[in-house]
């Protein structure tokens, strides 16, 4: 397993500007929606990263014809009942939102479809999209762990009410796919408001899919046709915030983060921000279905937290960065009701807790979040960080590294390729920038 030397404390800061990469969660979806649309989506601004790939690649084995140039992603979609079966199992690699968002669509299909993926989303559970899907008619079989593999049998699907138990847009999202091949309308409750990139996608394409005051109970019509599109992705908020974090950390930092996506759902790390005392502004703003602007940030003093519940879905994987943020305020920090982080790529209140105790950081670990005692300097006397394949972990890592005057090192950096390959390149160029 390759490790790397991270960048330590930059005595002048971080400086500079960044391009944010695509969001994530809309490329998928542009993707999928895209493909069971008639004619031709355009897609600008699309991530290419490992999970977004699996994402084009299993259209592809599905019968969709897609063109891609590194400016452009071009689907040329064939409508709501167009896909057609792979004579080889679907490869998800490590992408728990393309596999749970496909379950829905391939739900009522006329064909059988097995999906697989690595051994980190082989370990993550699926039968909180196969059973609300089951009421709904599909027949979907996992392993008796309710993991993949995953065999979804098309069937004919029918609209119902129904309360979801999770606050998880995958699962709001993959129901919502399979309602449209419903034959009678849908209502779906959410626990909580979670990301609504797939509502707002699909009222663009023509569907008809309405979401109710209180945020949580959505309406949708079975749809029997939706029109291709042009998408602007916007820059991904969860990219971004490893450079909001890193310039509120980093004495003397001052950055901008251009196109970041500022849609409300998941803006929660901002909020976060603001509550801690740290310093950022919105230089410009655009008001579209999906709002983006830049931010400007620069280093400040910050204040403890607490985070409970209902915060949590805008700023779901951001977690692992406010406990970063955590451990450098004055005083104790508490972050509740966080449960699901158990079960994203690692369990990130366990490689959390971990990583930031090997730095020196005081954290204890709760069944369903963590407390953290900040504090200016840790002491530590390791030189070995982990990402343990998480993405997510292996960048917050790398930005706590900055925090420290310490020679530190990264094992497996590889995986941040899953949603953003160009993350250490972009680090650098803020390095880099005299002032
Ligand atoms: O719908 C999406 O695009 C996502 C939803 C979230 O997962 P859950 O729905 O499991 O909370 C998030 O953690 C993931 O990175 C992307
Ligand atoms: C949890 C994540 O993604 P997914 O569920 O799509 O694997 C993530 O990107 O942090």
């Amino acid at each position: 397993m390759k490790k790397i030397k991270l960048d330590t404390l930059p005595p002048k800061g971080l400086h500079g500007t960044v391009d944010i990469p695509g969001d994530k969660s809309i490329s998928h979806r542009a993707l999928m929606v895209g493909a069971i649309s008639e004619g031709q989506t355009t897609i600008n601004h699309f991530l290419w990263s490992q999970d977004c790939q699996n994402t084009l690649e299993a259209l592809r084995q599905l019968g969709i014809k897609i063109e891609a140039n590194k400016e452009q992603v071009i689907v040329h979609g064939k409508g709501v009942r167009g896909l057609e079966a792979s004579a080889q199992p679907l490869e998800m690699g490590n992408s728990g939102t393309t596999t749970r968002l496909l379950m829905g669509l391939l739900a009522g299909t006329d064909f059988t479809s097995r999906l697989q993926g690595d051994s980190s989303l082989s370990k993550r559970p699926m039968k909180r999209v196969a059973e609300p899907l089951s009421k709904m008619g599909a027949q979907i079989e996992t392993t008796k762990l309710g993991t993949l593999p995953v065999i979804v049998k098309g069937s004919k699907i029918h609209g119902t009410k129904l309360q979801l138990q999770v606050a998880s847009a995958q699962v709001k999202s993959a129901v919502i796919f399979a309602a449209l091949q419903a034959d009678t309308p849908m209502t779906v409750i959410e626990k909580l408001p979670t990301r609504n990139h797939t509502e707002l996608m699909l009222r663009k394409f023509g569907a008809d899919i309405s979401t109710e005051k209180d945020q949580k109970t959505i309406n949708i019509k079975p749809a029997n046709r939706l029109r291709g599109q042009v998408v602007n992705v916007p820059g991904d908020i969860s990219s971004a915030a490893f450079f909001l974090v890193a310039a509120t950390i980093v004495p003397n930092s001052r950055i901008t983060l251009k196109n970041v996506s500022l849609n409300p759902t998941r803006t929660g790390i901002l909020n976060v921000l603001k509550r801690m005392g740290a310093n950022f502004k919105i230089l410009y703003r655009e008001n579209n279905d999906e709002s983006y602007g830049d931010i400007e940030i620069s280093a400040s003093n910050l204040k403890p937290v607490r985070i409970t519940g209902v915060e949590i879905p805008a700023l779901i994987d951001e977690l692992p960065l406010v406990a970063l943020l955590a451990a450098c305020a004055d005083g104790k920090s508490e972050i509740r009701g966080a449960a699901e982080l158990r079960v994203k790529e690692t369990d990130r209140i366990s490689t959390v807790t971990q990583e930031l105790s090997k730095l020196g950081v005081s954290v204890t670990e709760l069944p369903d979040g963590m407390i953290i005692h900040g504090r200016k300097n840790w002491k530590t006397n390791t030189v070995e960080l982990d990402s343990h394949g998480d993405h997510r972990i292996g960048m917050m890592l790398a930005v706590a590294a900055l925090r420290t005057d310490q020679e530190l090192y990264l094992n497996d950096p590889a995986a941040i390729a899953v949603s953003y390959p160009s993350f250490f390149e972009d680090l650098k160029s803020l390095l880099n920038v005299r002032k």
